[in-house]
């Protein structure tokens, strides 16, 4: 289990963006993490992953507390994050990342595998590069492919709808669901889509850096879809905001 303690953050010399962040993510369940632009999500999964240090409040990884851990410390704990735009590695191979995502040297069943699992046939992927010549898409598919073949306890992936085509969407969805029926980690992932949303254990939506609501998809759906973030004690007939 994954525990924020009244997480606070700011950028030197800027404002507070993380007010006291509280959310626990249990195991072996895809979280969603929503909210409007500027709410602090991307700065939560910063925070998670040790990319961003906090100014006050601490986090627990099953019972201990990896607020001191930097980047490197706590991908070794199993928390790996997956960003908004994927990174190409001029020179390198899926096969060569996909290899060092392992933990062990996969033999060609392994990867032909996990690459089918995200929707790519090994005969055409394995020895690309992964440079411009791939899409977003492909790229998104293949870091997902490195997270199954990593094993992380903890995997936030960043808006990964981002710079996606309406058809590869709909099959990162279809890998989502798949990922879900065998979850062996948790997935956090940050996304504004109501599909992505749809298929959460729970959602937590982050409103002015902080959680507005945590819940079970169902319960906050019902309510995103009607009212704004914030909006839960408000009585007025006429939105305003
Ligand atoms: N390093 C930084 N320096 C200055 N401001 C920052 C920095 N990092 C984040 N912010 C500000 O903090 C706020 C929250 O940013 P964040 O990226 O966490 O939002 P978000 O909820 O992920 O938004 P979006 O939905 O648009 O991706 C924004 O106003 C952003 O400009």
């Amino acid at each position: 289990m994954l525990e924020l303690q009244n997480i606070k953050w700011h950028p030197e010399g800027g404002p507070q963006v993380l007010n006291g962040i509280d959310i626990t993510i249990p195991d072996n369940k895809l979280v969603v993490i929503t909210g409007p632009n500027g709410s602090g999500k991307t700065t939560t999964a910063k925070i998670i992953a040790g990319i961003e240090k906090p100014d006050d409040g601490r986090i627990i990884l099953d019972g201990e507390d990896i607020t001191d851990k930097d980047v490197t410390e706590r991908a070794k704990l199993g928390i790996s994050f997956a960003f908004q735009q994927p990174v190409r590695f001029k020179g390198l191979s899926v096969r060569d990342i996909l290899t060092l995502a392992y933990d062990h040297k996969p033999d060609e069943k392994e990867l032909g595998t996990v690459l089918q699992k995200v929707g790519l046939c090994a005969a055409d992927y394995l020895d690309r590069e992964l440079n411009s010549n791939l899409s977003g898409g492909e790229m998104k598919r293949i870091e997902i492919a490195t997270v199954l073949a990593r094993h992380t306890k903890v995997t936030v992936f960043d808006e990964p709808e981002a710079g996606i085509d309406l058809w590869s969407f709909s099959s990162l969805i279809d890998v989502f669901t798949d990922m879900k029926k065998s979850l062996n980690g948790t997935l956090v992932i940050i996304s504004h889509q109501e599909r992505i949303l749809s298929i959460a254990d729970e959602i937590i939506v982050v409103d002015g850096g902080r959680v507005a609501r945590q819940g079970s998809s169902e319960q906050i759906m019902a309510d995103l879809l009607t009212r704004r973030p914030g909006c839960e004690n408000c009585d007025a007939t006429e939105c305003v905001r």
